[in-house]
């Protein structure tokens, strides 16, 4: 089935590291959507608060299908996806969503994204804090506030993507953008993994779109920042523009 196809065949790809709390109410959530073809692939990196299985039961006790990808050990958000997105291009999906497990990405943008792939011709489409409509909540760690700022000024002065908001991690996918852009090859593991698939896109010469979305914080579990995360999302950049991406 092609991606202009009536219904096309949508997998939200969603990494788990000790998210036992937050996954069923987003398989709920994902499920009021009532979206034809709209399926889940959980990546769990053997969470020790048993997150995989609870995914597990899912794949029996949800109304909409629920796949798990388990892998034995914490090896980084960016691996997570690039396993979960070949997974997902390899079974058949026409468009890929990523997003957070936490609740901190609205479910109910989902319809509007995917329309919005469907109706232009944006390689991806990202769910974005950062263009007019869009939001972050008011509760979000002041601290995080100002590095997401500073990061995508930072990101945008380096590579210059011209997006608004270059770390976004929701997003919808062609699978052909995928494909184009050789998800396979991407070797960003932190939250650098987003900046380097949009620089993919645009070294490619496709388009990224942003639609407004509001992004809340999680209420249960914790985020994964370390300083780690961040020195790799500091050198990156560099590392994308001498890496001849595209050329
Ligand atoms: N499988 C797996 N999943 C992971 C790992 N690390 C994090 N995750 C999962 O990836 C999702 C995001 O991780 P968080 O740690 O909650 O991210 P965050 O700090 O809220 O950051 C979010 O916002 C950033 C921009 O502000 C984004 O850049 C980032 O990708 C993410 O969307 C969650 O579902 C979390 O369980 C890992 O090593 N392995």
């Amino acid at each position: 089935m092609s991606e202009a196809s009536a219904d096309p065949r949508i997998t939200v790809v969603v990494p788990t590291y000790n998210e036992r709390e937050n996954l069923p109410k987003l398989v709920g959530m994902l499920t009021d959507l009532q979206m034809k073809n709209l399926g889940v692939l959980v990546v769990d990196d053997g969470s020790p608060d048993g997150t995989g299985d609870v995914a597990d039961g899912l794949t029996t006790s949800a109304a909409i299908p629920v796949s798990v990808l388990h892998r034995t050990t914490k090896d980084g958000l960016g691996r997570a996806y690039v396993a979960g997105i070949l997974r997902a291009l390899e079974e058949g999906a026409d468009i890929v969503v990523q997003m957070d497990a936490d609740l901190s990405h609205p479910c109910e943008a989902i319809p509007r994204m995917v329309q919005r792939l469907e109706e232009s011709d944006a390689a991806v489409v990202l769910g974005s804090r950062y263009v007019p409509g869009g939001a972050v909540a008011e509760d979000w760690p002041w601290h995080r506030k100002a590095l997401s700022k500073w990061a995508n000024l930072y990101v945008n002065a380096i590579l210059r993507l011209k997006v608004k908001d270059a770390t976004a991690g929701f997003k919808a996918w062609r699978a052909s953008t995928l494909r184009t852009i050789d998800v396979a090859s991407v070797g960003s593991n932190g939250y650098a993994f987003q900046v380097e698939m949009n620089y993919r896109v645009i070294k490619h010469g496709l388009r990224i779109a942003e639609v407004p979305i509001r992004f809340e914080e999680r209420v249960d579990g914790t985020s994964k920042m370390s300083l780690a995360v961040q020195l790799e999302s500091a050198a990156v950049p560099w590392k994308l523009l001498r890496s001849g991406i595209g050329k």
